[in-house]
């Protein structure tokens, strides 16, 4: 089974470091301006699951940002909406965003629309603006899933968040695949390496 996957959320709020963390179990800090679509296989009750995970930079120009976002919500079968738990606009961001999936696709169920919600940098509750219960509350009254992580500090919970999509998608309709026409921004994870040849891990 092959489903596609975006993550989406504004600027910084670690939709790079949360994708690394999934492909590789390593946080590396920066990871540049990168725009990708990453595949990662993982079994599931016995089945393999082939994810897409397309992961791009938030643009500062609306029109862009804009015209992107339809497409994103156009590809995905499953949508990764991360906000920075010290960063409200980020939050408030999170919460339009999943209005506009909603409003753009048409779901057998709305109810289970496969989206979750991460609240990223948990490492980081000195400068918290954001309650877990705020998160919490508006993945109930959205339905959709929720969870709280630190990409910086741990990679099981980040795990969690995929397979807790998946689960997701598994109870709801996954879509049949379209051609792309994204294939120049495929590239592979070597290529983040390549960039960052002082990083260490
Ligand atoms: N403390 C802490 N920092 C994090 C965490 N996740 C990401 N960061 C940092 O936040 C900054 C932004 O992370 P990115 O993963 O590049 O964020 P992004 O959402 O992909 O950002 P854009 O590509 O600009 O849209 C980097 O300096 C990361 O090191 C985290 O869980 N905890």
């Amino acid at each position: 089974m092959d489903v596609n996957i975006v993550v989406m959320g504004t600027e910084s709020v670690g939709k790079s470091a949360l994708t690394v963390r999934l492909l590789t179990r390593r946080f590396i800090g920066e990871y540049g301006d990168i725009e990708s679509i990453y595949s990662h296989s993982f079994m599931v009750d016995g089945r393999e699951i082939t994810l897409n995970i397309w992961d791009s930079p938030y643009s500062e120009n609306s029109s862009v940002e804009t015209s992107m976002l339809e497409k994103k919500v156009q590809w995905a079968d499953g949508y990764i909406l991360v906000y920075s738990i010290c960063d409200r606009a980020s939050f408030n961001t999170v919460s339009r965003l999943i209005q506009t999936i909603k409003s753009t696709k048409d779901y057998l169920n709305a109810e289970k629309v496969p989206i979750v919600i991460v609240g990223n940098k948990r490492d980081l509750h000195h400068r918290r603006t954001v309650q877990s219960e705020e998160g919490r509350l508006l993945a109930l009254n959205t339905d959709c899933h929720f969870y709280e992580v630190s990409a910086a500090e741990n990679y099981h919970s980040v795990l969690m968040v995929f397979h807790g999509l998946v689960d997701r998608m598994k109870d709801g309709k996954l879509t049949a695949k379209r051609p792309l026409g994204f294939r120049g921004i495929v590239k592979s994870m070597s290529a983040v390496f390549a960039r960052r040849r002082t990083d260490s891990f």
